[in-house]
């Protein structure tokens, strides 16, 4: 019997009970038998590059999924010309179930969540120190993101080399986080990448950050032959330069984990954040919400938290970092 995890709402499949006992009476036959597993690497105006064991594969989505959107690392059953020469097109028939979604709404006003990115384990948040300004609200929305699709975050903080870390950093001592600190020099001799590479082994990583942070510059770096990567990319579907309306998959030389960059983010819409699925991530202070009264915005007098951290259950800076990131769902100037 297959197992439905949280995503059940992304799976059209039903399973009928079964009255009369013994066989399971299912009148859903295995179709596809003989359908491959792909790995899905890019996806641009409908055409998706999958990869199928070591070839990229350009398919589209069969009629059977109907709107069921397929993502950037979602696994799934591709049928047809699995070839990989130009100018054929196979079909994807089917998508596995997903342990993670990254969403995002391109606004906090936008009732459309869109997935970014399926089946990631860690959301690097890519903040340059200085060139431009860190955007403190904007990393905190990124973490509230990562922490409510059940993403690990890591910080990783570019140029160093024109502003220190320690600053910014003292805001984020509760929460933590694993994060690297990196600059130009580090990137020439190579230990940027390599420290920043020990995070990523055998993890699915998807890279945010906004425009001029040095996010292409670190992925290039971790990803010396992007280029070829990229160029066979563009080969295959024939379209030219890679546009950066979707992410993109990237695997890293020593084929232990996957770099998933995406399009530069100005803003991280949460309209579609629970803020229990957020508390979540913060096993000290989730119990002592139990008290909460219904509905419990957590950040209002008779939140059960205060008492639970003068109670000595938890460091009040947990509690304090926990509100400030539910704060940055509402929306304000500059977000
Ligand atoms: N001083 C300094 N500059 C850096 C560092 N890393 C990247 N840069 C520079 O920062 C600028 C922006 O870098 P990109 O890698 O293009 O930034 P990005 O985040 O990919 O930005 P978009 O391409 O606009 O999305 C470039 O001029 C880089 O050379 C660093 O560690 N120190
Ligand atoms: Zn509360």
């Amino acid at each position: 019997m297959r197992r439905y995890g949280k995503h059940t709402d992304e799976d059209d499949v039903r399973v009928r009970p079964n009255r009369k006992g013994n066989r399971p009476r299912t009148s859903i036959r295995p179709k596809h038998e003989d359908a491959a597993e792909g790995f899905v690497l890019t996806v641009d105006r409908g055409r998706l590059t999958v990869l199928v064991e070591d070839r990229t594969v350009v398919a589209m989505k069969a009629r059977e999924l109907g709107r069921k959107g397929v993502v950037v690392g979602d696994r799934v059953a591709v049928v047809g010309d699995l070839s990989g020469a130009k100018d054929t097109l196979a079909r994807i028939v089917r998508v596995e179930e997903r342990s993670s979604v990254l969403r995002r709404t391109a606004d906090d006003d936008d009732p459309f969540e869109r997935v970014v990115v399926a089946n990631a384990d860690q959301l690097a948040i890519v903040t340059a120190l200085a060139d431009p300004e860190p955007r403190p609200r904007l990393i905190d929305r990124c973490l509230v993101a990562a922490y409510d699709a059940g993403l690990e975050p890591l910080l990783v903080l570019t140029k160093s080399d024109l502003a220190p870390a320690e600053k910014l950093m003292e805001s984020y001592g509760a929460l933590g986080m694993p994060y690297v600190v990196t600059n130009r020099e580090e990137l020439a001799d190579g230990d940027a990448a390599a420290r920043v590479r020990e995070r990523l082994e055998g993890r699915i990583t998807a890279f945010v950050g906004h425009s001029g942070v040095g996010k292409t510059t670190l992925v290039n770096h971790l990803v010396p032959d992007r280029q070829r990567a990229t160029g066979h990319v563009n080969a295959v579907t024939g379209r030219g330069r890679h546009t950066t309306t979707s992410a993109l998959a990237l695997p890293l030389p020593d084929g232990s984990g996957w770099v998933i960059d995406t399009p530069g983010v100005r803003s991280f819409g949460l309209a579609h954040i629970d803020p229990s699925r957020v508390i979540h991530a913060f096993p000290d202070l989730e119990p002592g919400t139990e008290e909460c009264p219904r509905a419990c915005s957590h950040d209002e007098p008779d939140c059960a938290l205060d008492r639970w951290v003068t109670g000595g259950h938890a460091d009040p800076q947990r509690l304090y970092s926990l509100r400030r990131l539910l704060a940055t769902r509402e929306r304000r100037e500059g977000d």
